[in-house]
Formats: C-alpha cells, sequence, structure tokens
C-alpha cells in the first residue's frame, strides 16, 4: 500500500508566490527572476512531499497563475487578440489571466469561473475558429526534470482533455466536437515526449466527470479515451477524480485501459457501493481518496480503517490519497499559535494530512491485533441546536414598494454602491495596529469614525442617493462576523488560494452558532448622522458566512446555514430598532456551493433561500432589504433570486454574468434590480457615454420604475482618485437618462 496526494497548493506556506508575483506585475522584478524564484519554491514543495513520507511525488501541480490557463497555453488555445500583442509567453500568459493595458495595446482578460463548488476560481479558456491546438511548451516536462534528483515514484499531472473541453468558452461559430480531432493529436504528441522522458505516471484529472454526464458526454469521453488510450504506448495512465463520484461513467471507465483509478471516497457518496457493484479490476491501481482534501478537521481514523479494510478484501491495489487538491486547505497548523491546544488537536491542514495519509498506511498495514485507539481522533463534540426558521407572511413586493417609497422619497433610477469603499494603506494600518494592541480602542474607532464622514461627505458631493458607511471595520466580509458571533474560531494564518495571487483565510465553525452583541450598528448609525440621505445597512448573508468559512462534519452545513439565519436576526432587529430603513444582505457566495448533482440542488437551494427569508420577514415591510450577488453564473438559479423576495437585487454584470441582459427571466423577477453598470475591477474610468449605454441597455429588459444603477460590487481595492469621475460619470449618465425618460405614474 502506498500515499499520494492528488496536487500539492502552489501560493507557498508564507504565500510567497502571491509577493513574487505582484513584484513582478510592478515591474519590481525580472522574469527571470520570477522563474528562479517560483523553481526555488517547487523545490520547497517536493521537498516538503518528501519529508512528509509520501510515496508519489507530483509534478506539473505548480502554476503561476492558473493550472487550467496553463493546458490552454501548453495546446496553444490563445486567442489572436493576445497573440497580436506581440509580448513573450510569459507576458501573453499574464495579459490572458489579467488582461493587458499599456504601450503595446488594450486587452481584457478571459472569463474567470469558479472551479465547481470551490472558491477558488479558473480561467476559461477561449476556443475560436482561427485556434490552431497543438502542443507548444516543454514547461511540464521541464518541472518533471528539475525533480530528477528525488528518488521516489513521480506522477505528472495534467489536466484531461474531457474537463478541458467541458470547462471552455467557444466564442466562434464551431462548438467543442469541432477540436476533438486536433485535441486529441495534441495529447498524444504530450503523450510521446512523457514517454521520452520517462514519465512513469501520467495523472489526468477529470473533475468534470463528477458533473450528471448526458449521453452525449459518454460519447465525448469514450471517443476521447479510446483514441489516447490506443496511443499510449508504455505510458502509464492514472484517470483522476474529485469532488464526488463517478455514477455515470464507472462502468465504462473500467473498462477502458487506464492503469489506475482516482476515486474520492469523501465526497463521493456512491463511490464505495460503485467499487462494491461493479467489481474494481484488480489489474488497476486504485487511487482512493480518503483523506478530506476540502477540510480542515483530523480523519475520522476508524472509518477510514474499515475501508481500506473492505477495498483490501475485495483484492484491490491500493494507494492512499487525499480526495482532491490540498490546494483547498490551508498549508499547515504550525502557523497558528492562538488556537485553543483542543481544538488543535482536531485539526489537520496540508501538512498534517499528509500526515495522516502515513499513519493510516501505517495502521492498515501493522499487526492487526495492535491497539489503534490510542491515535483515534475525538471527534467534534459540540452540539446542534437548529431553530427552525418559522415563515410569518409579509407584505407583498408591491405593497412594500409603496411604502418604501412614502418613507425613501427616491428618484427614478436610484444611484448606489455596494457596500464598501477604498480600503487604503492607512485603513488597513489602523486595523492591523489595534488588532496587535499598538492602538488603543478608541484611537481605532476615532479613525474609522473619520473615514466614514470622508466617505458620507464623498458620496453626498457626488450626489448618489442611497449612501453606504464604506465598511472601514472590516478586513474581509466573513472574517468580521466570525470574529464576533460564538461558535467561530479565525486563524491567523491560514491562507487559501483564491485566484492568481487572491488569497483568502475563511475561519472554522466550531460549535453552534450564536449572537453576542451588536456588530454594525453603531458604524452606520454614526454614518446615518451625518446625512440626509438614506444610508444603508450592510450584512453579510448566513449562507455566504457558512460556504466562506471551514464547516463542521458532525453537522450538515445547512444547519450552520440555520444557526446563522436565526443569529444575524438579531442584529437586523438592532439596525431597526436604530434606525435603518434599508439594509443590504450580501449573499454573494450563494451559488458557489450549490451541489454538483441536480438531484441535490433543490434541498440546498430551500435552505439558503429559507434563511434569507427568515431574516427579511422579520423586518418591518417598511425596511427596504436589498442583496448583492457577484461573480457566479446565477442564470440558471433565476426562479430562487426571485424567491428570495429581496426588495432590490443588486448584481454584478461584467464579468460572469454578461448573458442577463439577454435573459428574459429578469422580466419575471418581482423585485427591482441593478446590473452593475461598470467593471470594479478594471482600472479604466468609464465614460458617460459608456455608461449611458450600459443604462439604455438595461432599461431595454428591465422596467425604469424597477431599476437601479450601481457598480458591479464593493470598491474596497480601488482608490478614491479613481472612484471620483467613475461615479460622477455614473451618477451624470444616469440624472441625463432620467431626463430622457417619461415622467413616471407615482
Ligand atoms: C464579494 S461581494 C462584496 C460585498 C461587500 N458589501 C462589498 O462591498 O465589498
Ligand atoms: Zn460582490
Amino acid at each position: 500500500m502506498q500515499t499520494s496526494i492528488v496536487a500539492y497548493p502552489h501560493i507557498g506556506k508564507e504565500r510567497e508566490l502571491k509577493y513574487l508575483l505582484e513584484k513582478y506585475w510592478r515591474k519590481e522584478i525580472s522574469a527571470a527572476t520570477l522563474e528562479k524564484e517560483a523553481a526555488t519554491l517547487r523545490q520547497v514543495h517536493w521537498q516538503n512531499q518528501v519529508d512528509g513520507s509520501l510515496d508519489y511525488l507530483t509534478i506539473n501541480d505548480f502554476s503561476l497563475y492558473d493550472t487550467v490557463l496553463d493546458t490552454a497555453c501548453l495546446f496553444n488555445i490563445i486567442p489572436t487578440r493576445y497573440r497580436r500583442l506581440g509580448l513573450s509567453a510569459l507576458d501573453t500568459y499574464f495579459a490572458l489571466a489579467r488582461g493587458y493595458r499599456d504601450e503595446k495595446g488594450t486587452v481584457a482578460p478571459l472569463a474567470m469561473k469558479k472551479w465547481f463548488n470551490t472558491n477558488y476560481h479558473y480561467i476559461v479558456p477561449e476556443f475560436s475558429d482561427d485556434c490552431d491546438i497543438k502542443l507548444v511548451s516543454q514547461t511540464p516536462l521541464a518541472q518533471y526534470r528539475e525533480t530528477a534528483s528525488y528518488q521516489l515514484k513521480k506522477k505528472l499531472l495534467l489536466l484531461g482533455p474531457f474537463t478541458l473541453l467541458k470547462l471552455s468558452a467557444y466564442n466562434g461559430s464551431k462548438g467543442p466536437a469541432t477540436y476533438v480531432p486536433a485535441l486529441i493529436r495534441a495529447y498524444l504528441e504530450f503523450f510521446r515526449c512523457c514517454q521520452q522522458e520517462k514519465v512513469e505516471l501520467l495523472q489526468l484529472d477529470e473533475p468534470a466527470l463528477t458533473l450528471d454526464l448526458q449521453q452525449e458526454d459518454l460519447n465525448l469521453l469514450k471517443k476521447l479515451y479510446s483514441e489516447l488510450l490506443a496511443g499510449k504506448g508504455k505510458l502509464q495512465i492514472l484517470l483522476q477524480t474529485y469532488f464526488g463520484d463517478i455514477r455515470d461513467c464507472y462502468d465504462d471507465l473500467i473498462k477502458l485501459d487506464f492503469d489506475a483509478l482516482g476515486l474520492d471516497f469523501v465526497e463521493g457518496e456512491k463511490t464505495l457501493q460503485l467499487v462494491s457493484s461493479a467489481p474494481f479490476p484488480t489489474d488497476k491501481i486504485l487511487f482512493a481518496g480518503i483523506v478530506n482534501g476540502r477540510n480542515v478537521w483530523r480523519n475520522s481514523y476508524t472509518a477510514s480503517l474499515n475501508l481500506i479494510k473492505n477495498l483490501q478484501l475485495q483484492g484491490i491495489n491500493l494507494v492512499l490519497q487525499s480526495s482532491c487538491s490540498l490546494q483547498h486547505v490551508p498549508y499547515s497548523l504550525t502557523g497558528e499559535k492562538n488556537l485553543p491546544p483542543a481544538l488543535k488537536e482536531k485539526l489537520a491542514f496540508g501538512e498534517e494530512k499528509i500526515r495522516e495519509l502515513l499513519l493510516l498506511k501505517e495502521l492498515a498495514t501493522a499487526d492487526p491485533a495492535a491497539d489503534s485507539t490510542a491515535v483515534t481522533p475525538t471527534v467534534n463534540t459540540a452540539k446542534n441546536q437548529v431553530k427552525l426558521l418559522p415563515l410569518q407572511t409579509k407584505a407583498t413586493y408591491e405593497q412594500r414598494a409603496k411604502l418604501q417609497q412614502q418613507c425613501l422619497n427616491l428618484p427614478l433610477l436610484p444611484t448606489t454602491t455596494i457596500g464598501s469603499f477604498p480600503q487604503s494603506q492607512a485603513v488597513r494600518q489602523n486595523r492591523r495596529r489595534y488588532n496587535k494592541q499598538l492602538l488603543k480602542l478608541c484611537d481605532y474607532e476615532k479613525f474609522n469614525y473619520a473615514e466614514i464622514k470622508k466617505c458620507i461627505r464623498f458620496q453626498e458631493e457626488i450626489g448618489l442617493d442611497v449612501l453606504v458607511h464604506g465598511e472601514f471595520e472590516r478586513n474581509d466580509m466573513v472574517e468580521f462576523f466570525a470574529q464576533q458571533l460564538s461558535g467561530f474560531v479565525v486563524t491567523q494564518n491560514a491562507w487559501i488560494q483564491s485566484y492568481g495571487s487572491r488569497c483568502v483565510k475563511p475561519p472554522i465553525i466550531v460549535d453552534d452558532i450564536k449572537y453576542r452583541q451588536p456588530m454594525t450598528v453603531k458604524w452606520i448609525k454614526y454614518a446615518q448622522s451625518l446625512t440626509t440621505k438614506p444610508v444603508k445597512a450592510v450584512l453579510t448573508g448566513p449562507t455566504t458566512i457558512v460556504n466562506w468559512s471551514f464547516n463542521r462534519e458532525d453537522i450538515p452545513a445547512q444547519n450552520s446555514i440555520l444557526q446563522l439565519a436565526a443569529a444575524l436576526k438579531n442584529e437586523v432587529a438592532a439596525l431597526e430598532k436604530s434606525g435603518s430603513k434599508i439594509i443590504q444582505i450580501d449573499e454573494p457566495a450563494l451559488r458557489e456551493k450549490l451541489p454538483l448533482r441536480k438531484v441535490d440542488q433543490p434541498s440546498y437551494l430551500e435552505t439558503a433561500v429559507n434563511a434569507f427569508q427568515f431574516l427579511h420577514n422579520s423586518c418591518r415591510p417598511e425596511t427596504m432589504i436589498q442583496t448583492h450577488i457577484c461573480y457566479s453564473d446565477y442564470t440558471d438559479i433565476m426562479p430562487w433570486l426571485d424567491k428570495l423576495d429581496a426588495d432590490v437585487i443588486l448584481l454584478e454584470a461584467s464579468r460572469t454574468s454578461k448573458s442577463c441582459l439577454q435573459n428574459p427571466a429578469f422580466l419575471q423577477l418581482n423585485a427591482a434590480l441593478s446590473l452593475g453598470v461598470y467593471d470594479v475591477h478594471s482600472e479604466c474610468i468609464p465614460s458617460v457615454a459608456e455608461l449611458l449605454t450600459a443604462i439604455k441597455q438595461r432599461l431595454a429588459v428591465i422596467p425604469a420604475a424597477a431599476l437601479w444603477v450601481a457598480p458591479d460590487c464593493g470598491l474596497k481595492t480601488r482608490t478614491y482618485k479613481e472612484l471620483a469621475p467613475s461615479l460622477k460619470n455614473m451618477v451624470t449618465a444616469c440624472r441625463r437618462m432620467r431626463q430622457m425618460l417619461p415622467l413616471p405614474e407615482r
């Protein structure tokens, strides 16, 4: 029996890669330095795998931005507009990922999407008519060579063709099928190079096989792999799946000529059943994912050992593995100095998970009489209090809209923002100094109050209709709330990559969630005291807080969502009591953890909607409830967005949901709506003309009485210098539009 991981995280234990990339992008280091330092980081990661006594070393899991993009570049899937810039291969790569505006031209980045139901974002490759698919790089093999001195078994990782085709965009006149022959040729060429390089095992990652597959998908899968496997020669191939079971294709796959198959026993509800009902071929190796790669709790050894025994009894040749790449968990518990020891004992981050694999191997191969209880971790013993959420009936949207208009008296096409304002160095330093106890509470707050005042004056000058306080007290929209509710712990260093150089630090849910005291009220109350315009209170919603935290394993995440809704109800009540007339409950992560299989989706969505409605229903009908969702493909959950029954839904519309404008479902939404009029992640300042066009486009699908005008998302990554002209232009465009519209009957 051996051990392996699907992939090792590449951002670095101290986020080394993040800092390197950002230095390169700021032109502070050369390409050569970047490449050299990246190679050093790879060596560190390999050495950690050696030190962890894994039997396999994984190669080419490293990426300077994203491995899906790496695969697209490997096979020359690069749209002409990027080639035309005439940049180096490295800079073309970054132009695809981040866009480019410099002396050689201007080009927007490729789309970015959530990687299955994780909070990692991949770059969406774009196939176009003139795309000439062929193997054009030797990077994976060069990395293979970098491991020459390591003595353990080696596997080289590459994204498989099925998942590549499923996750890409097709912008020309041709669909995926057209590209299959060329793609097969390119992969076969890669196989040939692998053989030349004496690659021991090629791991083809095919997570898309855990999705619901239709007959045409199965046909595509069979076509790809019957041809690829026929041409593999002596190359050994591991087909690796994760994020669920492969119930739709398991029977087909075990008949194919793979040398090994990687299956997920953690999230794959039916994996064990599949393996037992159609016996796993004894001439293949099973890479069994039994250590959870997506959560931070220690493995339950008793259950794992039973599973291992079960598989061994079937005569299966086993490699024990993580259930997916370790990039979804933090590096190591050694970075956590403040966690209570009793909790630390129950946790396992990346390095600890590698040790767990070794331990499981030792226990599974040890004398069966040996006592294994000594290492059985205590399971989480938190209670599981779920408050059932009673749904009171509330006034209808139309009735509420009337009441709200009477109290708010807003103009047609009201303008607003999504909540956060620039998090300048000074704002971040203020928080940091306070956290390090270098600053007294009163001084910390004084700074924030001053910042709020500046922000309110700024918004008044610009002429926005609904103002916000700016969120200066929040380091992060989830951690801020987690720190103040009970049931969470926040970590010091548990970073995971979100996209490119960006990382997030999810809190850990360790117990039942309870409300302690008001979290946002004093800031919002102060902001409102400075202006006669309405200031909306902005909160993070229950589903988003849970989805952007590490969840308990002893209760379903849905129970935590309901607990949070019950807790946040107190905050909403406190806000109403202190005079808030508009409350925005952000749910940007609502779509993220949508189960991958259709059968599992309604139950998840019902909980998310139920939790939101519960908060909503606890408010008076005069209180306007807004919500904000962004950077996810919400067009297919539109009926559920409607069920939120929010008064105003503010959606991002520039990066992931351009198609929104063509979606007739909007006309049926029983809520006022904003489809972000400009991209907040771009440095470009939108002109009045551009913004006017954007507003007109929206008016073509949304009635004027129901349209709000706002940017795509929060403004925390921008500077006031950029914001002033952007928001001013937005208000100007909106005012011009108002003049062109017939007066509403009100
Ligand atoms: C990722 S959604 C962000 C919403 C939050 N209110 C902000 O403005 O930053
Ligand atoms: Zn957002």
